[in-house]
């Protein structure tokens, strides 16, 4: 499969770049970006990948969160993919809560999302492969986070492939989109009406069955505006309580949904899985 280079630029010793490629998956041209740390030119070194949320694409995370700096200290390597697939041939809505750029990280069945929204078989096998195959990644210790929509996505792929994303951590995630307006909206038109495939892909449900060994961390902002109607917390530590799911949740005074607070907590994130991965 072929990289198309799109950017690249140095920093704190290592490379961010950006990169096209067709996806089989998806059936368009699909972007993601890689932070390479300075660690990498002597060999594998750990992937964390991170999702981002509506409206985002590979550069929210990159530009904002200043993440480059503690992935460049612990040795990590970041992926960023894209929310959804994109162009003028992809269905989409004049919402931002649906079609481009809202991907909710499922496979939709429903017309007309079918043909190309696949974005959870697009980051686990296709974009996978893509990266071990060009990078100096250790798939062997991969984790996974991301914020919001993304920090959902992040949860649902780490109780799906334990044994893939190993760690494990999210920034105000929707904790149970089958319960919220955004969540309904999206699994309405991806996927159908209310049903067992609902359930598969709502992190809450998801955990009541399969809990895994990771300790998860999150981090919600107390003054996030999202934070009674879309992202209800309580829903998911108590599903986590009851199924024996190792959870640190902690909830910030004062801070929104945005990512002012995403940086402020990011090293944390970075710190979190550097550790359960031994980077
Ligand atoms: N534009 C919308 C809100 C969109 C929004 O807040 N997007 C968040 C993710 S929300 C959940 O997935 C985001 O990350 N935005 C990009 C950024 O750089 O902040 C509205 O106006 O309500």
């Amino acid at each position: 499969m072929t990289l198309t280079p799109v950017s690249s630029w140095a920093s704190f010793g290592g490379t961010l770049s950006v990169h096209d490629h067709e996806s089989a998956v998806t059936g368009t041209t699909m972007r993601f970006a890689v932070y390479s740390p300075p660690q990498a030119k002597k060999g594998p070194v750990p992937v964390l990948w991170y999702l981002s949320g509506l409206t985002c694409t590979w550069a929210n995370v990159m530009e904002k969160s200043g993440l480059q700096r503690t992935a460049s200290e612990h040795g990590i390597m970041i992926i960023a993919p894209d929310t959804s697939p994109r162009g003028p041939d992809v269905p989409d809505d004049d919402a931002y809560d649906l079609g481009q750029g809202a991907g909710f990280y499922l496979t939709a069945t429903e017309a007309p999302w079918d043909k190309h929204y696949r974005m959870d078989q697009y980051i686990t096998r296709e974009l996978n492969a893509l990266v071990a195959a060009n990078f100096p990644a250790d798939m062997k210790r991969q984790g996974i986070f991301g914020h919001s929509m993304g920090g959902h996505g992040a949860l649902t792929l780490h109780f799906k492939y334990p044994d893939t994303y190993r760690s494990c951590s999210a920034f105000s995630p929707i904790t149970s989109p089958s319960r919220v307006p955004w969540g309904e909206k999206a699994f309405t038109a991806y996927i159908g009406p209310p049903s067992i495939a609902w359930e598969q892909y709502d992190a809450t449900e998801l955990v009541q069955t399969r809990q895994t060994d990771a300790h998860i961390l999150i981090d919600t902002g107390k003054a996030d505006q999202f934070l009674e109607t879309q992202l209800k917390p309580d829903i998911f530590i108590d599903a986590c309580e009851t199924s024996g799911q190792a959870l640190t949740y902690r909830m910030h005074e004062g801070y929104g949904h945005d990512y002012y607070f995403i940086a402020t907590f990011m090293s944390d994130h970075i710190a979190h899985h550097a550790k359960a991965l031994k980077a």
